[in-house]
């Protein structure tokens, strides 16, 4: 059990930017977040704080008994998976399975466990066919699911996703959703950062929103998508389908297609 504690975090960069204020997150062992809001919010400030490459001026971050300024960067992200925004920023190997197996080989898991892991993690991303192929041969898409499974591979309790269904097409997607779900039944937390808001409706229950270096709502997709406060807070637009349903003036809370239909269906008397 790894529950993630941020408490009053605090950061600057070096050049004085603030990126963070009295940031408060609890997410626990097994739960799907996902945390939006506009560029510059302090999103991937937030990530990294959560998984070590960042250490907070003020204020503490805890992953399960670990503070994690008395850990290395290394250390922590043993514990919290990190698949950066750009894949092209984490490969470093000529071939795809040898990126994928690198992770558990250094973290000195048995040569056993460091095949199962890496074909797990292949296979369930979608990569088994190219494990020869060097990743910079595919596209962008493939690439990012290269990353995905090299983190994985890793088998950390937490996994960061950075805007995971970015230059993904419907396959792409669906792999991402039955990813998630094997994630879950594995126990695993995910978070995800992320632009897409179909996709956080309909894969995430918990959404953080941040504005303005601040989070500013944390609730279920009903709550923040017909909140025209913390709409406006944070720019957000909500996923079409809510969009549609404003139109019409529906009650809120319609976030699927099937709640439209029927909403539609109800209000012409079909
Ligand atoms: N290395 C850095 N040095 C200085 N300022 C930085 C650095 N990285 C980010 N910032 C600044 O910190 C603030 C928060 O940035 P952050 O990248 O955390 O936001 P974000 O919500 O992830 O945005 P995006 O969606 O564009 O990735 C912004 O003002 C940004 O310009």
């Amino acid at each position: 059990m790894t529950d993630l504690v941020l408490q009053n975090v605090s950061f600057s960069y070096p050049d004085g930017t603030k990126a963070l204020e009295d940031f408060t997150l609890t997410v626990k062992s097994g739960e799907r977040v996902a945390i939006v809001g506009q560029n510059g919010a302090g999103k991937t400030t937030a990530v990294k704080l959560m998984n070590g490459l960042l250490k907070p001026a003020s204020g503490t971050v805890q992953v399960g008994e670990w503070d994690t300024t008395k850990f290395t960067t290394a250390q922590v992200s043993r514990k919290v998976g990190h698949v950066f925004q750009n894949p092209d920023d984490q490969i470093f190997h000529n071939d795809v399975e040898s990126e994928v197996r690198f992770g558990p080989k250094n973290m000195k898991f048995d040569s056993g466990r460091v095949d199962e892991l890496t074909q797990w993690a292949m296979e369930l991303c979608g990569i088994s066919g190219f494990a020869e192929e060097n990743p910079y041969n595919l596209p962008y898409s493939e690439r990012k699911f290269v990353t995905i499974a090299s983190v994985l591979a890793m088998d950390s309790d937490i996994i960061i996703l950075d805007e995971p269904t970015a230059g993904q097409d419907k396959i792409g997607l669906l792999t991402l959703g039955r990813l998630l779900d094997v994630l879950e039944q594995k126990g695993k937390t995910v978070i995800t950062i992320t632009h897409d808001m179909e996709f956080v409706t309909d894969y995430f229950s918990r959404i953080v929103v941040m504005a303005n270096r601040k989070l500013i709502a944390d609730g279920q997709a009903e709550d923040i998508f017909y909140n025209q406060e913390v709409l406006k807070a944070s720019m957000l637009k909500p996923p079409a389908v809510a969009q549609m349903a404003g139109m019409f003036h529906f009650p809120p809370g319609i976030l699927s297609k099937q709640q439209l239909v029927a909403a539609i269906l109800k209000h012409t008397g079909t």
